[in-house]
């Protein structure tokens, strides 16, 4: 079959009104649920930080990445490797590490399944200079437009703009610097660098560095698409598995994929995802006259089952 053309994935100007912003989501969101966001906010400075910060620790020899290798709250390094994220096709690992930082818990949370404290690298022993900070102020500048598109949502889907803020008050928001390898990748043979996968979450705010190409989208027919590499500064927004279930199948979860090539080099990525609290219950939101297509489920639930089928340093848990 040959390939798919590239496709441009729909802009949302966030500076444009608010009612146009959310027909434009609505639109985005109904069909393949993947759209780029611009006039974010979000400093370029704070981008670029945590682009070099996580450089600098993916570089690091791997015995020192071992002593902030991820621990049972889904926090710390994921080797290269470790994350199988389409085991039906595939014949190893990704070939990415990752690095998992979550909201830092509250102290009644602490012990709660999935809530403790973040894995923080000794930066002096790891030769590191201030990179607790820098992540911290990307995770919250990515909480801030995450709690910014919410209302969006809402408003998308006809509701109160505050329907979601009860579900959100104690997110699950986890920022994952992603650092591929330079190989070639072989959906043929199954080698892949991120393998087909539907998000779990609400969303996910992506950035990937240099715009650097590798990011596909499944199509109702199987077949793959190239996304292009982006708007420069702007950050690629995809709808995950939970706000289709939320929506009834309303807004779309698309399966996607990463394939790279040896000669384009290493690929650098981060991204969040934004989920709501952990005790919450995810009841479909109905249109009049339309049916509920999913049982309700508790999110905490949910999501350890998905993480133990992917990570295999969680399916003990
Ligand atoms: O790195 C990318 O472009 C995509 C990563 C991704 O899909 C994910 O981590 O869920
Ligand atoms: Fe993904």
């Amino acid at each position: 079959m040959a390939p798919n053309v590239m496709v441009s994935l729909p802009v949302v100007d966030l500076a444009l009104q608010p009612s146009v912003v959310a027909t434009a989501i609505r639109h985005a969101c109904e069909s393949r649920g993947f759209f780029y966001v611009t006039n974010h906010g979000v400093p370029r400075e704070a981008v670029d930080a945590m682009f070099h910060a996580a450089r600098e620790f993916f570089s690091l020899p791997v015995h020192l990445k071992q002593t902030v290798l991820q621990d049972h709250n889904n926090r710390g390094w994921t080797p290269m490797g470790e994350e199988t994220l389409d085991p039906s096709s595939s014949k190893r690992g990704d070939s990415k590490e990752g690095y998992y930082i979550g909201r830092e818990a509250e102290e009644d949370e602490i012990g709660l399944p999935l809530r403790g404290a973040n894995n923080w690298p000794d930066e002096e022993k790891l030769g590191l200079v201030n990179w607790r900070r820098v992540m911290e102020a990307y995770h919250d500048e990515m909480s801030s437009l995450a709690r910014r598109l919410m209302p969006v949502f809402a408003e998308a889907l006809g509701l109160e703009k505050n329907f979601f803020d009860e579900h959100f008050r104690r997110p699950t928001a986890l920022l994952r610097p992603l650092h591929y390898a330079a190989s070639e990748s072989s959906p043929d043979e199954g080698v892949f660098a991120a393998g087909a996968h539907s998000d779990y979450g609400v969303l996910t705010i992506l950035a990937v560095d240099a715009e650097a190409p590798g990011l596909e989208i499944q199509e109702a027919n199987g077949s793959w698409t190239p996304v292009a590499g982006g708007t420069s500064g702007g950050f690629c927004v995809n709808i995950g598995d939970l706000c289709e279930r939320w929506t009834n199948g309303r807004f779309r979860s698309t399966v996607h994929r990463v394939v790279t090539k040896q000669c384009q080099g290493e690929r650098w990525s981060a991204a969040f995802f934004w989920e709501p609290e952990f005790d919450v219950v995810v009841t479909p939101i109905v249109r009049e006259g339309e049916k509920p297509h999913y049982e309700p489920c508790k999110y905490g639930d949910y999501i350890l089952g998905k993480y133990a089928a992917t990570h295999e340093g969680f399916k003990d848990s």
